[in-house]
């Protein structure tokens, strides 16, 4: 399957109204109305093997959160924040529901060479983006910083860049929707003062609203600084 991803930087992250005005070269974009019609919207994609990142992305945009729609899948943590898997698409990718506890984090980390979409379901997210690292033990710079707001979705991938996300809030739960093409269970984690590399395993807490068994859980990684 190929992926294009002739997608524009400054472009990743886009608010609410946004795909209409940016994709106006797109077919018609169909209305999702339900998280259960973008799963199955989600699937009718990617059966091509051509898949266009811009039209994922407003599909995604494109559904608007309701709560008693994802609420069987948001199961939390008090400790770190958990991955839930809501699909797994014919194989072909996770389509997931993170729930982020209050002050909640994910260390630096790439993305396996997936394609990443990200979209906020309930409160709101700081994404902080970084460079690769260039040289041993030298400090991560940081080429930029969003605040991600309810319905929004962004847009990652390696050649983009690393990041880490957080929940900024001390007083409210952030939940996100998240699309990772092709699936993969282990991502590369940096130390962000020297740039240090390390294999990290992920895994979800809970499957299709079933709740994992705690070993599983304990293995987590790779979250939190
Ligand atoms: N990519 C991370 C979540 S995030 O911090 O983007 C994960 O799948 O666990
Ligand atoms: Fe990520």
């Amino acid at each position: 399957m190929e992926i294009l991803t002739n997608i524009s930087p400054s472009y990743r992250c886009f608010q609410d109204e946004e795909p209409f005005k940016v994709f106006k070269g797109l077919e018609k974009m169909p209305t999702v109305n339900t998280l259960d019609d973008l799963i199955q919207k989600l699937r009718e994609v990617f059966q091509s093997d051509n898949v266009n990142i811009e039209y994922v992305r407003a599909l995604m945009s494109s559904y608007k959160s309701k709560p008693s729609e994802w609420r069987k899948y948001a199961k939390f943590d008090r400790y770190r924040y958990t991955r839930n898997l809501v699909d797994s698409g014919n194989g072909k990718y996770n389509l997931m529901i993170l729930c982020w506890g209050e002050g909640h984090g994910s260390a630096i980390h790439d993305h396996a060479n997936s394609h990443c979409f990200m979209k906020m379901l309930q409160g709101s997210l700081t994404e902080v983006c970084f460079a690769w690292p260039q040289a041993d033990n030298e400090e991560m710079k940081e080429i930029g910083r969003k605040e991600l707001s309810l319905n929004s979705v962004c847009y990652i991938n390696d050649s983009i860049g690393l990041h880490r996300v957080e929940n900024p809030s001390n007083v409210e739960g952030a939940v996100s929707l998240h699309l990772y093409c092709p699936p993969y269970d282990k991502c590369t984690v940096f130390n962000q003062t020297t740039g240090q590399k390390s294999k990290a395993h992920v895994t979800f807490w809970s499957t299709y609203g079933e709740r994992r068994n705690r070993d599983i859980q304990n293995r987590r990684e790779p979250e939190d600084n």
